[in-house]
């Protein structure tokens, strides 16, 4: 069957090994059965001899009618041939790590407070690693990637760096003083930008079809704002500017047609990829068995790695049918963060332009920033709602491939992302449009009792009701308490103070702190999508230190749920 052009390009290749250890998967699957099954864990083992030896073993395994291997076969198989996970990852303890950092969290007042975050502070030891030796003798025998500095992972499952989470993490390490880990993350992020092209999901070689949310210079601003440190700066220009074009650029850039008849540039989420996922290959296989043809499958697929791109895997926004994952049409749609993103990106690439004296990017980079905010009033601010909202793309109806903007194609749900543009300082200076982006969130229904949800359906998915995740609490309140206005400030701090307490509460409950939460009921972690709930975990950490850094916590304010 012959697929359109872009189905079959645009796509880069994985490495022979992740397409042996995606057969152990669907192996393992067969003979281990659904329950416990997590097919990550098989795309991170490694080899123990080499990989054509090892094939040509798996293929001698003996197989019952229906092609499956018995689970005593297969154990046998994995033990002699292929290296457990975490051998790969080894436990480094952090360069900068002291139990009680002088001039830590001055504004937490309350003694049960300081102790937990104490307590959350020294978590950092637990998710530190390093790239073992082995990695960096035989890298094909791994599917981790080699990375020079030690890393901090998120935790459980997540063996690995990941892209956007790495900034809240340098948030909390930040608030922990551990500058020189901080600035360990962002130098390791640059490594995978110089041989890649942009910033990886994750630093597994089956991550490298596609990026996460782009939020590296954000990174080294936050970096700079505390250490001053200027060659940091000068040194990270060369790749953030190599990954400003991979965003702006190719399948990620779309011309879209304005009611007035002019041109804007905005950008999209797009993985380079149309199979399924190798990390959860056996789940995508199944949700697209659903679909009857090959074009649709490998479209799906793409549009699935798209939503891992995103960060948001999976939710009903990307879902032209809220109830239906074969729906999802990530790349069809201009994604409100996304942009907002790439907004904030142009702002701090032009400030950082300026501290090291390169005034020629400082101009480039200001006027793309204010040709995107034009684009994103023009194309994704809706007046009546308050609120930007994401675009879904009909057919470009011009041979340019130029879409033209319809108002009935703006999404008219409310989500979380929609009021990221508050943090990328879009609204400065604004007071009124300010006013109503909050009297908008006020009432959207996504702030909850203990934070905000990402969205208002509940489909199971991870990304939606009545899940919160740390990134996202984070934004939406930096943004509403960075905006000037008083009212946002005090919004700010009341989602501050539910998200802390209800992070304290599952800590005491089940001593660990979770990667997402239930945000209708506090103390309660969160649930739903693909694989079990996961605790750790980097970002969570980093954005309860980073909260207690601003807003403190008076000694007499209860921390416990009401
Ligand atoms: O294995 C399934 C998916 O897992 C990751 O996504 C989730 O965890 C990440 C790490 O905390 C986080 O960055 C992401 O927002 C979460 O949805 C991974 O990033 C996906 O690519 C992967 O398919």
């Amino acid at each position: 069957e012959r697929c359109t052009s872009v189905d079959k390009s645009h796509v880069i290749p994985t490495t022979p090994l992740v397409i042996f250890l995606e057969k152990v998967q669907e192996a393992a699957l067969q003979s281990y059965g659904h329950k416990g099954f997590d097919p990550k864990l098989y795309v991170d083992m490694s080899l123990k001899h080499n990989l054509s030896l090892t094939v040509e073993a798996f293929n001698k395994l003996s197989r019952s009618l229906n092609g499956s291997i018995s689970a005593h076969d297969l154990d046998v198989f994995i033990g002699k041939y292929l290296g457990v996970v975490d051998e790969d990852l080894v436990y480094v303890e952090p360069v900068d790590y002291v139990a009680e950092p002088e001039g830590f969290l001055p504004k937490v007042k309350n003694s049960e407070v300081r102790t937990w975050a104490l307590e959350v502070h020294s978590l950092w030891k637990n998710l530190s690693r390093k790239v073992s030796d082995k990695v960096l003798e035989k890298p094909e025998f791994y599917t981790l990637l080699p990375l020079k500095n030690p890393v901090i992972i998120p935790g459980s499952r997540f063996r690995e760096v990941y892209y956007w989470d790495s900034y809240w993490v340098i948030r909390g390490l930040l608030a922990s003083k551990m500058y020189e880990t901080a600035k360990g993350i962002v130098t390791n992020l640059f490594s995978l930008i110089d041989q890649f092209g942009y910033v990886l999901n994750g630093s597994r070689a089956y991550y490298s079809n596609r990026s996460q949310p782009p939020v590296l210079a954000a990174m080294i601003v936050e970096i700079y704002n505390r250490t001053g440190d200027l060659d940091l700066v000068k040194g990270s220009l060369p790749a953030l500017l190599k990954e400003y074009h991979f965003w702006n650029s190719g399948v990620h850039k779309v011309t879209i047609q304005d009611a007035q008849g002019s041109n804007h540039s905005l950008s999209r989420y797009y993985a380079m990829w149309n199979k399924p996922r190798p990390e959860s290959s056996t789940i995508d296989g199944e949700t697209a068995s659903k679909l009857p043809n090959i074009c649709g499958k490998k479209q799906l697929y793409r549009d699935l790695a798209s939503a891992a791109e995103s960060g948001w895997d999976f939710s009903s926004r990307w879902m032209r049918n809220q109830s239906d994952l074969t729906t999802t049409s990530t790349t069809s749609i201009l994604p409100v963060d996304l942009n907002a993103f790439l907004l904030k990106m142009e702002l701090d690439i032009a400030f950082l332009a300026n501290l090291v004296g390169e005034s020629s990017i400082v101009a480039h980079f200001t006027e793309a920033s204010q040709n995107r905010q034009k684009a994103m009033n023009c194309i994704l601010w809706n007046t009546e709602m308050g609120q930007w909202l994401d675009y879904w793309l009909g057919n470009s109806n011009t041979s340019e491939d130029i879409y033209k903007w319809e108002d009935l194609h703006q999404n008219k749900k409310s989500f979380a992302s929609n009021f990221v543009p508050l943090w990328a300082e879009l609204l400065n200076s604004d007071d009124i449009t300010t006013q109503k982006v909050v009297q908008s969130l006020k009432s959207s229904g996504l702030i909850q009792p203990a934070g905000i949800a990402m969205t208002l359906s509940n489909t199971g998915q991870q990304w939606d009701f009545p899940n919160g995740w740390p990134p996202l609490q984070h934004i939406i309140i930096e943004g509403l308490s960075r905006s000037g206005l008083e009212e946002a400030r005090a919004l700010a701090e009341d989602i501050a103070v539910r998200w802390i307490r209800t992070n304290y509460v599952a800590y005491k409950k089940t001593g660990a702190m979770h990667e997402k939460y239930d945000v209708t009921k506090c103390g309660a972690y969160g649930g739903g999508g693909e694989y079990v709930p996961q605790t750790g975990f980097g970002w969570a950490n980093g954005v309860v230190l980073a909260l207690l850094e601003e807003f403190g916590w008076p000694e007499d304010l209860k921390i416990d749920c009401y």
